[in-house]
């Protein structure tokens, strides 16, 4: 591989969410496999509270994998999250690396600490899968409060697929039941009913087998996974954007002022074709804000778009078109 292709790769990122015990670590060993029978070359970002990964041990010897420990992710180290995904990539080069947070992170400020990270290396967050814990959100749904809950209800909103996990524990009633409460806190996500989290990955991986497989140089393509996958990626919680070449600052603004209410939040950096400077760019609360800046080292033209199942293909159509104009 040159230079040339190895600055071009993009790294895909999940991110594994779910509350305590739900059956995150029984997950990823089994993405970790899948993905090794692929040919493939994982990476793990573990973090767990409490000074030893106990889990981490769990994983074999061979997957490249960094401990985030004394914490949660989200609120003492999110800054150093970015930082351990550079690292990761540098000295490993994985073909895809997944973050399993610790179960009481709320998965929106991970994906900041990602997005943070996408500023200045090509990766690209595929999926937030959480998985839920049958029983316990059906005891949780009962009493209706408590942090617990809201979180677990954070985790669930969030997500890209769910993975219904432990159906084993309930009735087919239940099973029911608890479907009715996840498509109704989030209409978006796929539910995946499992047992010790057994789920047949072509719905889930689809578009990344299509992506991983482009990585490997291999020729063909899975349609119908493929197309699947299309279907389903297409409102997400994050979309990053790496600009081709400079574009037109007044359309661009103009895109910023028209985007959904769903997109809360962005950030970037950008060159625009009618200045001579480049630009840091911040949207927040409906608010755009442009920060001349002359970046150290090799920084790509790229903005990250965080928001709540926004359509990933109507903002990149807009951004190609921009693109086109130049
Ligand atoms: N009955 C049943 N038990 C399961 C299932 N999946 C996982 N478990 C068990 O649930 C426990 C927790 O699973 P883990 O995969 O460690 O869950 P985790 O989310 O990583 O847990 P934390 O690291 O504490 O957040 C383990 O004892 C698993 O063997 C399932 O489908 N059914």
């Amino acid at each position: 591989m040159n230079l040339n292709t190895l600055s071009e790769r993009v790294t895909p990122i999940y991110i594994l969410s779910g509350f305590l015990g739900s059956g995150k670590t029984t997950l990823l060993q089994r993405m970790v496999t899948y993905w090794q029978e692929q040919g493939l070359r994982p990476a793990v970002i573990m973090n767990e509270i409490g000074d030893v990964n106990l889990e981490g041990a769990l994983i074999e010897e061979t997957v490249p994998m960094t401990e985030m420990l004394s914490g949660c992710i989200c609120c003492t180290i999110r800054g150093d999250l970015s930082l351990e995904i550079s690292n990761l990539i540098q000295k490993e080069s994985p073909d895809v690396i997944v973050i399993e947070a610790t179960g009481i992170a709320n998965p929106m400020e991970i994906l900041d600490g990602v997005t943070e990270a996408a500023l200045y290396m090509r990766i690209d967050l595929k999926s937030v899968i959480t998985v839920v814990d049958a029983r316990h959100l059906l005891e949780l749904y009962e009493h209706q409060q408590g942090k617990t809950y809201r979180l677990m209800q954070e985790q669930i909103r969030c997500a890209s697929y769910l993975i219904l996990n432990k159906v084993d524990r309930v009735s087919e009633e239940e099973q029911a039941k608890v479907k009715e409460i996840l498509s109704r806190w989030n209409e978006y996500a796929p539910i995946i009913p499992s047992v010790r989290c057994d789920v047949d990955w072509v719905p889930l991986f689809g578009s990344d087998v299509h992506h991983l497989e482009h990585i490997m140089n291999r020729e063909h393509e899975h349609e119908e996974s493929h197309d699947h996958a299309h279907h389903s990626h297409d409102h997400v919680m994050v979309y990053t954007h790496y600009f081709k070449g400079p574009i037109d600052s007044q359309r661009f603004e103009e895109l910023v002022n028209q985007l959904p209410r769903e997109v809360y939040r962005a950030k970037g950096v950008m060159t625009f074709s009618d200045t001579t400077s480049r630009f840091l760019f911040q949207y927040a609360f409906r608010e755009a804000d442009f920060l001349k800046i002359n970046p150290q080292g090799v920084v790509p033209d790229v903005v990250v778009f965080i928001g709540e199942h926004f359509s990933q293909a109507a903002l990149k159509n807009a951004l190609d078109e921009l693109e086109k104009i130049g």
